[in-house]
Protein backbone atom coordinates (compact mmCIF):
# COMPACT_ATOMS: atom_id res chain seq x y z
CA UNK A 1 0.00 0.00 0.00
CA UNK A 2 1.19 3.66 -0.60
CA UNK A 3 1.56 6.15 1.85
CA UNK A 4 -0.65 8.92 2.07
CA UNK A 5 0.78 11.88 0.81
CA UNK A 6 0.78 15.66 2.81
CA UNK A 7 -1.74 18.33 1.94
CA UNK A 8 0.72 20.18 0.99
CA UNK A 9 2.19 17.36 -1.71
CA UNK A 10 -1.21 16.49 -2.72
CA UNK A 11 -1.75 20.42 -4.20
CA UNK A 12 1.77 19.97 -5.84
CA UNK A 13 0.62 16.66 -7.88
CA UNK A 14 -2.77 18.40 -8.74
CA UNK A 15 -0.52 21.30 -10.38
CA UNK A 16 1.72 19.01 -12.05
CA UNK A 17 -1.39 17.00 -13.74
CA UNK A 18 -2.40 20.45 -14.64
CA UNK A 19 0.31 21.17 -16.53
CA UNK A 20 0.75 18.19 -18.00
CA UNK A 21 -3.25 18.31 -19.29
CA UNK A 22 -2.29 21.99 -20.43
CA UNK A 23 1.13 20.74 -22.34
CA UNK A 24 -1.24 17.41 -23.68
CA UNK A 25 -3.98 19.84 -25.18
CA UNK A 26 -1.18 22.19 -27.16
CA UNK A 27 0.72 18.87 -28.52
CA UNK A 28 -2.65 17.80 -29.64
CA UNK A 29 -3.39 21.17 -31.12
CA UNK A 30 -0.24 21.32 -32.77
CA UNK A 31 -1.15 18.36 -34.45
CA UNK A 32 -4.12 19.02 -35.48
CA UNK A 33 -2.86 22.49 -37.10
CA UNK A 34 0.25 20.48 -38.65
CA UNK A 35 -2.56 18.26 -40.13
CA UNK A 36 -4.18 21.08 -41.75
CA UNK A 37 -0.77 22.08 -43.75
CA UNK A 38 -1.09 18.75 -45.75
CA UNK A 39 -4.24 20.06 -47.73
CA UNK A 40 -2.45 22.30 -48.86
CA UNK A 41 0.77 20.16 -49.42
CA UNK A 42 -1.21 17.61 -51.23
CA UNK A 43 -1.77 20.73 -54.34
CA UNK A 44 1.41 21.75 -54.18
CA UNK A 45 3.69 18.91 -54.37
CA UNK A 46 1.20 16.62 -57.08
CA UNK A 47 1.54 14.10 -55.04
CA UNK A 48 -1.32 11.96 -56.67
CA UNK A 49 0.57 12.54 -59.79
CA UNK A 50 4.01 11.04 -58.08
CA UNK A 51 2.13 8.22 -56.80
CA UNK A 52 4.35 8.65 -53.32
CA UNK A 53 4.73 11.72 -50.97
CA UNK A 54 7.67 9.85 -49.32
CA UNK A 55 10.54 12.21 -49.89
CA UNK A 56 13.26 10.52 -47.97
CA UNK A 57 15.87 13.15 -47.95
CA UNK A 58 13.64 15.39 -45.94
CA UNK A 59 12.62 12.78 -43.48
CA UNK A 60 16.50 12.12 -42.93
CA UNK A 61 17.57 15.46 -42.22
CA UNK A 62 14.30 15.99 -40.18
CA UNK A 63 15.20 13.15 -38.10
CA UNK A 64 18.84 14.53 -37.81
CA UNK A 65 18.04 17.47 -36.58
CA UNK A 66 15.43 15.73 -33.91
CA UNK A 67 18.74 13.88 -33.25
CA UNK A 68 20.96 16.91 -32.42
CA UNK A 69 18.88 19.00 -30.77
CA UNK A 70 17.27 16.34 -28.09
CA UNK A 71 17.89 16.94 -24.18
CA UNK A 72 16.81 16.08 -21.41
CA UNK A 73 15.67 12.89 -19.47
CA UNK A 74 12.92 11.95 -22.30
CA UNK A 75 14.94 8.73 -24.34
CA UNK A 76 15.90 9.70 -27.65
CA UNK A 77 13.87 6.15 -29.03
CA UNK A 78 11.05 7.72 -27.84
CA UNK A 79 11.33 11.13 -29.41
CA UNK A 80 12.63 9.47 -32.78
CA UNK A 81 10.05 6.60 -32.52
CA UNK A 82 6.45 9.71 -32.00
CA UNK A 83 8.11 11.40 -35.03
CA UNK A 84 8.27 8.48 -37.33
CA UNK A 85 4.95 8.08 -36.53
CA UNK A 86 3.93 11.64 -37.27
CA UNK A 87 5.99 11.87 -40.50
CA UNK A 88 4.77 8.41 -41.86
CA UNK A 89 1.06 8.66 -40.95
CA UNK A 90 1.46 12.81 -42.53
CA UNK A 91 2.64 10.62 -45.56
CA UNK A 92 0.03 8.43 -45.73
CA UNK A 93 -2.24 10.74 -45.18
CA UNK A 94 -1.19 12.40 -48.67
CA UNK A 95 -1.03 9.36 -50.50
CA UNK A 96 -2.35 6.30 -48.76
CA UNK A 97 0.64 3.63 -48.80
CA UNK A 98 1.30 0.05 -47.75
CA UNK A 99 4.78 -1.18 -46.29
CA UNK A 100 5.46 -4.61 -47.97
CA UNK A 101 8.03 -6.31 -46.11
CA UNK A 102 10.30 -9.39 -47.15
CA UNK A 103 10.19 -11.79 -43.97
CA UNK A 104 11.88 -14.40 -45.37
CA UNK A 105 14.88 -14.09 -42.56
CA UNK A 106 11.64 -13.86 -39.94
CA UNK A 107 9.01 -11.93 -39.04
CA UNK A 108 9.83 -10.14 -35.68
CA UNK A 109 12.42 -7.89 -36.81
CA UNK A 110 10.84 -6.60 -39.83
CA UNK A 111 7.16 -5.86 -38.28
CA UNK A 112 9.44 -3.90 -35.21
CA UNK A 113 11.37 -2.19 -38.39
CA UNK A 114 8.01 -1.46 -40.30
CA UNK A 115 5.91 -0.20 -36.97
CA UNK A 116 8.90 1.84 -35.47
CA UNK A 117 9.35 4.02 -38.73
CA UNK A 118 5.95 4.09 -39.92
CA UNK A 119 3.78 3.36 -37.19
CA UNK A 120 0.53 0.99 -37.38
CA UNK A 121 -1.76 3.59 -39.88
CA UNK A 122 0.15 2.27 -42.40
CA UNK A 123 -0.51 -1.10 -43.28
CA UNK A 124 1.91 -4.00 -42.82
CA UNK A 125 1.58 -7.00 -45.56
CA UNK A 126 4.47 -9.44 -44.98
CA UNK A 127 6.12 -11.91 -48.02
CA UNK A 128 7.63 -14.90 -48.09
CA UNK A 129 10.19 -13.63 -50.74
CA UNK A 130 11.98 -10.58 -51.67
CA UNK A 131 10.54 -10.86 -55.41
CA UNK A 132 7.29 -11.30 -54.16
CA UNK A 133 8.03 -7.66 -52.30
CA UNK A 134 9.03 -6.08 -55.33
CA UNK A 135 6.21 -7.33 -57.59
CA UNK A 136 3.66 -5.75 -54.83
CA UNK A 137 5.44 -2.34 -55.01
CA UNK A 138 6.02 -2.54 -58.57
CA UNK A 139 2.21 -3.51 -59.11
CA UNK A 140 1.18 -0.17 -57.00
CA UNK A 141 0.72 3.37 -56.96
CA UNK A 142 2.91 4.47 -54.34
CA UNK A 143 3.83 1.48 -51.81
CA UNK A 144 7.15 0.58 -50.27
CA UNK A 145 8.43 -2.33 -49.75
CA UNK A 146 11.80 -3.18 -46.68
CA UNK A 147 14.21 -5.71 -46.89
CA UNK A 148 17.18 -6.61 -44.85
CA UNK A 149 20.39 -4.44 -45.33
CA UNK A 150 22.53 -7.17 -43.43
CA UNK A 151 22.18 -9.64 -45.69
CA UNK A 152 25.69 -9.70 -46.47
CA UNK A 153 26.66 -13.02 -48.31
CA UNK A 154 23.29 -14.67 -49.68
CA UNK A 155 21.69 -17.03 -51.74
CA UNK A 156 19.20 -14.85 -53.36
CA UNK A 157 20.70 -11.45 -55.31
CA UNK A 158 17.35 -9.73 -54.77
CA UNK A 159 18.68 -6.24 -55.71
CA UNK A 160 19.10 -7.93 -59.49
CA UNK A 161 15.45 -7.40 -59.68
CA UNK A 162 15.67 -3.69 -59.53
CA UNK A 163 18.03 -3.17 -62.29
CA UNK A 164 15.51 -2.59 -65.24
CA UNK A 165 14.92 1.14 -65.39
CA UNK A 166 11.03 1.38 -64.55
CA UNK A 167 12.12 -1.49 -61.84
CA UNK A 168 11.31 -0.45 -58.48
CA UNK A 169 14.55 1.84 -56.58
CA UNK A 170 15.91 1.77 -53.18
CA UNK A 171 14.86 5.67 -51.47
CA UNK A 172 16.28 4.74 -48.25
CA UNK A 173 18.41 3.54 -45.59
CA UNK A 174 16.43 2.73 -42.09
CA UNK A 175 17.29 3.91 -39.16
CA UNK A 176 17.86 7.26 -40.16
CA UNK A 177 19.24 7.52 -37.07
CA UNK A 178 22.02 4.75 -36.62
CA UNK A 179 23.28 3.56 -32.75
CA UNK A 180 24.16 0.95 -30.60
CA UNK A 181 20.73 -0.59 -29.02
CA UNK A 182 18.47 0.79 -31.24
CA UNK A 183 14.78 -0.25 -30.50
CA UNK A 184 13.86 -1.21 -34.05
CA UNK A 185 18.07 -1.36 -35.44
CA UNK A 186 17.30 -3.89 -37.70
CA UNK A 187 19.18 -2.05 -41.03
CA UNK A 188 16.74 -1.90 -43.62
CA UNK A 189 16.88 -0.70 -47.08
CA UNK A 190 13.29 1.12 -48.63
CA UNK A 191 12.24 0.61 -52.50
CA UNK A 192 9.62 2.19 -54.14
CA UNK A 193 8.58 3.15 -57.47
CA UNK A 194 11.71 5.30 -58.80
CA UNK A 195 10.83 8.72 -57.11
CA UNK A 196 12.78 10.80 -60.47
CA UNK A 197 13.56 13.89 -58.93
CA UNK A 198 12.30 13.43 -55.11
CA UNK A 199 15.23 11.00 -54.92
CA UNK A 200 18.05 12.02 -52.44
CA UNK A 201 21.76 10.81 -54.06
CA UNK A 202 23.93 11.17 -51.15
CA UNK A 203 25.02 7.54 -51.46
CA UNK A 204 24.30 5.20 -54.47
CA UNK A 205 23.68 2.17 -54.85
CA UNK A 206 25.09 -0.44 -57.66
CA UNK A 207 24.52 -3.86 -59.04
CA UNK A 208 27.66 -5.16 -59.95
CA UNK A 209 28.29 -8.69 -62.02
CA UNK A 210 31.74 -9.68 -61.62
CA UNK A 211 33.38 -12.59 -62.46
CA UNK A 212 35.47 -13.17 -59.36
CA UNK A 213 36.26 -11.59 -56.20
CA UNK A 214 39.95 -11.13 -56.22
CA UNK A 215 41.44 -10.21 -52.38
CA UNK A 216 42.04 -6.33 -52.93
CA UNK A 217 38.88 -5.32 -53.98
CA UNK A 218 37.36 -4.86 -50.86
CA UNK A 219 40.30 -2.30 -50.33
CA UNK A 220 40.23 -1.09 -53.80
CA UNK A 221 36.55 0.57 -53.44
CA UNK A 222 37.18 1.45 -49.93
CA UNK A 223 39.71 3.69 -51.63
CA UNK A 224 37.24 5.73 -53.51
CA UNK A 225 35.06 5.22 -50.49
CA UNK A 226 32.46 2.43 -51.60
CA UNK A 227 32.12 -0.78 -49.95
CA UNK A 228 30.40 -4.23 -50.88
CA UNK A 229 27.16 -4.32 -48.52
CA UNK A 230 25.56 -7.51 -50.37
CA UNK A 231 26.83 -10.44 -52.02
CA UNK A 232 25.50 -13.65 -53.91
CA UNK A 233 26.48 -16.35 -56.76
CA UNK A 234 24.58 -15.85 -59.98
CA UNK A 235 24.88 -16.72 -63.31
CA UNK A 236 28.81 -16.18 -64.76
CA UNK A 237 29.77 -15.47 -61.46
CA UNK A 238 28.65 -13.05 -58.45
CA UNK A 239 26.06 -10.05 -58.30
CA UNK A 240 26.83 -7.01 -55.68
CA UNK A 241 25.01 -4.80 -54.27
CA UNK A 242 27.93 -1.79 -54.06
CA UNK A 243 27.31 1.60 -51.93
CA UNK A 244 29.22 4.37 -52.82
CA UNK A 245 29.41 7.69 -52.01
CA UNK A 246 27.08 10.32 -54.67
CA UNK A 247 29.75 12.42 -55.46
CA UNK A 248 31.39 9.68 -57.21
CA UNK A 249 30.95 9.09 -61.04
CA UNK A 250 29.90 5.78 -62.07
CA UNK A 251 33.03 5.71 -64.48
CA UNK A 252 34.81 6.23 -61.07
CA UNK A 253 33.22 3.97 -59.69
CA UNK A 254 33.54 1.02 -62.43
CA UNK A 255 36.99 1.69 -62.77
CA UNK A 256 37.71 1.19 -59.12
CA UNK A 257 36.60 -2.51 -59.20
CA UNK A 258 40.07 -4.72 -59.67
CA UNK A 259 40.50 -5.93 -63.44
CA UNK A 260 40.48 -8.86 -61.91
CA UNK A 261 37.38 -8.72 -60.85
CA UNK A 262 36.83 -9.73 -64.74
CA UNK A 263 34.16 -7.89 -66.87
CA UNK A 264 32.17 -5.82 -64.29
CA UNK A 265 28.46 -4.52 -65.66
CA UNK A 266 27.46 -1.52 -63.08
CA UNK A 267 23.81 -0.87 -63.11
CA UNK A 268 22.28 1.73 -60.44
CA UNK A 269 19.60 0.33 -58.55
CA UNK A 270 18.74 3.39 -55.97
CA UNK A 271 20.00 5.93 -53.55
CA UNK A 272 19.65 7.29 -50.02
CA UNK A 273 20.87 9.83 -47.78
CA UNK A 274 24.22 9.52 -45.92
CA UNK A 275 24.04 6.73 -43.25
CA UNK A 276 23.52 9.63 -40.13
CA UNK A 277 25.70 7.34 -36.75
CA UNK A 278 25.69 8.05 -33.05
CA UNK A 279 27.49 6.24 -30.69
C1 LIG B 1 5.25 16.90 -45.57
C2 LIG B 1 5.90 16.33 -46.57
O1 LIG B 1 5.68 15.01 -47.01
C3 LIG B 1 6.09 13.88 -46.29
C4 LIG B 1 5.78 14.05 -44.86
C5 LIG B 1 6.62 14.74 -44.03
C6 LIG B 1 6.15 15.28 -42.70
O2 LIG B 1 5.06 14.93 -42.26
O3 LIG B 1 6.87 16.10 -42.11
C7 LIG B 1 7.96 14.93 -44.46
C8 LIG B 1 8.44 14.45 -45.66
C9 LIG B 1 7.58 13.69 -46.59
O4 LIG B 1 7.95 12.34 -46.61
C10 LIG B 1 6.90 17.11 -47.30
O5 LIG B 1 7.24 16.73 -48.42
O6 LIG B 1 7.37 18.12 -46.75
Amino acid sequence: MSQPISAEAAARLADLRGEIDRIDAEMHALLIERSQIIDELITVKSTQASGSAFRPGREASMMQAIARRHTGSLPLDTAEGIWRVIIATFTWMQAPFNVHADISSGDGPMRDSARFHFGFTVPYLPHGSAADVIAAVGRSAGDVGIFRADSGVSSLAWWDALTDAAAPKIIARLPFIERPDHPAGTPVFVVSKPLADAAVRETILYAARVERWPENAAAALAGVGAEVIGSAGASGGLSLLIAAPGALAPDAMAAALPQAAGRAALVEVGSHADRFRMT
